[in-house]
């Protein structure tokens, strides 16, 4: 894989997090073909990873054996119809969120497609991205797949393509939950009086260790919430205001949406 060309059409920030790593990893930028229309964004490639992006899709892009999908749903029909002519032989992997692969199939006449969500931590080798692949797809294009998002983080195989709508709404969009929850967090401190660093380090703390211990601990995360949970203490203050607000359901249901929102996206811009 490290000799072959790989192509990205879109070079944003997801295409970033991929390009980073695969360098990082001894893929020489020469092999990577970037298509991406923004020259700030040309610029940024060059100088982050020293890969020459193309304004437009060119023929070299039948050179490469993986092609990344890596615009926005919104604007796949209009990025792949240039690129259709050139990508037909190679192997597809998409990382937008929506985009069946029926619609990939019939956008790049390849009937080898892998889907996948990743997320933004990916960008310091600590995302986690859910995988799909159509059967056409060998093992050892799988591997191949692996290999790419290796340096990103960890990696999830499902086994229904429909499954990538709930991947897409835990873990794709789930960093921005994290941050949400870290920017309520951080306010409350402040409210408090605590100061904007001290704040942030008690914040960011909480956050890491807590979610470390719930990975090494034996016990699932009820357990280990009760052990914090005194009764008649602070914590079953907070958790009690929590439930009487319904924040646990609310949760739940704006999660559904974004599963919701990426079927949709799916129905919108996959046609
Ligand atoms: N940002 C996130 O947290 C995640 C994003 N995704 C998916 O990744 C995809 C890309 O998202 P981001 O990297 O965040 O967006 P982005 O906006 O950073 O990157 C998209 C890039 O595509 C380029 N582009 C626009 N039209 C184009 C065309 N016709 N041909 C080639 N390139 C074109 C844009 O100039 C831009 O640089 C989306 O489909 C999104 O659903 C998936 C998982 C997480
Ligand atoms: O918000 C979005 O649509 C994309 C997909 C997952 C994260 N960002």
């Amino acid at each position: 894989m490290s000799t072959s060309s790989i192509a990205f059409i879109g070079g944003g920030n997801m295409a970033s997090a991929l390009i980073g790593g695969l360098v990082q990893a001894g893929q020489s930028p020469q092999s990577l073909i970037v298509v991406e229309p923004s020259e700030a964004q040309r610029e940024r490639l060059a100088q982050q990873f020293g890969v020459r992006a193309d304004a437009e899709a060119t023929p070299r892009l039948a050179e490469a054996r993986l092609v990344v999908w890596a615009v926005k749903p919104q604007s796949f029909r209009e990025a792949a119809a240039p690129c259709a002519a050139h990508v037909q032989r190679a192997l597809q992997l998409s990382v937008m969120a929506g985009i069946r692969c029926d619609a990939i199939v019939a956008a790049t006449g390849s009937q080898r497609v892998v889907r996948s969500m990743p997320n933004t931590p990916a960008l310091i080798g600590l995302g986690v991205a859910g995988l799909y692949a159509r059967p056409q797809v060998s093992d050892e294009e799988r591997r191949d797949v692996e290999r790419v998002f290796a340096p990103t983080g960890r990696t999830v195989w499902v086994r229904d393509e429909a499954d990538l709508d709930a991947v897409t709404a835990l873990s794709g969009s789930g960093p921005a939950y994290v941050f949400y929850f870290i920017e309520a967090m951080i306010e409350a401190a402040q409210e408090m009086g605590l100061d904007a660093q001290q704040a942030r380090e008690l914040t960011l703390g909480t956050f890491a260790g807590a979610t470390e211990l719930a990975r090494r601990s034996p016990e699932p995360p009820q357990v280990l919430r009760e052990r914090v949970t005194s009764k008649g203490g602070t914590t079953y203050a907070a958790l009690t205001s929590m439930e009487q607000d319904g924040l646990k359901a609310a949760f739940v249901r704006a999660i559904r949406a974004a599963q919701r929102r990426a079927k949709e996206l799916g129905d919108e811009f996959g046609r």
